[in-house]
């Protein structure tokens, strides 16, 4: 094996999703989403075979529980899917496996923002008091974006319910596969006008990001900093993105 893989998922082929969600180192990825309200992960948690075989799910209608036409919704333009139930590996896993790294930083930003942290320890729990309270659909989602495409600044809110920080695995090489396709994120700064910022999704890294606020220091303390997100237009190729919003849908 070439030592230029030293650092990429490839090097350790039988590593588990969740082995590789575990050494992400943190402390510096929840550093970096105290500053920005996103930050990526130090390493791949997918393999670029592990890319493939996810995007290739697309292909596959009946993993799926809807399919979602952007452009028909005023969403933007392009096509997404909802998983349905049970969500295949490594999808399942890596919900898992993220869920209890970002649920320190969860409770942690509800603190500061004096908001109730209604987290229970495990993914399977959460998910639990998720469906006694009417949201039984599953959220993971799988993107494609051809030419032309895009995603509208927006936010996964889908009930009461809200875990407030979610991720996204980019599938593909940016540069090589597609063009253009930049994940964007916008502050609503208060009594200011809106800051943005963009990032390119490195194949198998993910990006934890703000749901929906984040805890943004003020005169008095903390207050809440409103977030969305969404995708620039692809100029060319195709860019396909793994999703993962921690509460199920009404
Ligand atoms: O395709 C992306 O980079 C973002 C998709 C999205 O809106 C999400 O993962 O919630
Ligand atoms: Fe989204």
């Amino acid at each position: 094996m070439k030592t230029t893989a030293m650092t990429t998922a490839a090097t350790h082929p039988t590593a588990a999703p969740r082995e590789r969600v575990d050494a992400e180192e943190w402390p510096a990825l929840a550093a970096g989403l105290d500053a920005h309200g996103s930050a990526l992960t130090s390493r791949p948690v997918l393999s670029p075979a592990e890319c493939r075989a996810v995007a290739a799910f697309y292909d596959e209608p009946g993993r799926f529980r809807s399919t979602v036409d952007m452009a028909r919704h005023r969403f933007g333009s392009g096509q997404y899917r909802y998983f349905a139930y049970p969500v295949p590996e490594p999808v399942r896993a890596l919900r898992a496996a993220f869920y209890p790294r970002l649920l320190p930083i969860a409770r942690d930003w509800a603190a500061r923002l004096r908001q109730p942290a209604p987290w229970p320890d495990s993914l399977d729990e959460w998910l639990a008091m998720c469906h006694d309270g009417g949201q039984t659909r599953p959220t993971p989602i799988l993107l494609r974006y051809g030419a032309g495409d895009w995603n509208a600044l927006h936010r996964d809110l889908y009930g009461d319910l809200v875990f407030p920080l979610q991720v996204v695995i980019g599938l593909d090489v940016p540069g090589d596969d597609y063009s253009g396709g930049e994940f964007l994120m916008t502050e609503q700064r208060p009594r200011a006008q809106t800051r943005g910022s963009s990032t390119t999704l490195p194949q198998g890294h993910a990006l934890v990001f703000t749901t929906r606020d984040r805890p943004v220091r003020s005169a008095r303390g903390w207050s809440a900093g409103p977030m969305r997100h969404g995708v620039s237009t692809v100029r060319d190729g195709r860019r396909h993105t793994l999703g993962l919003v921690f509460h199920d849908a009404a």
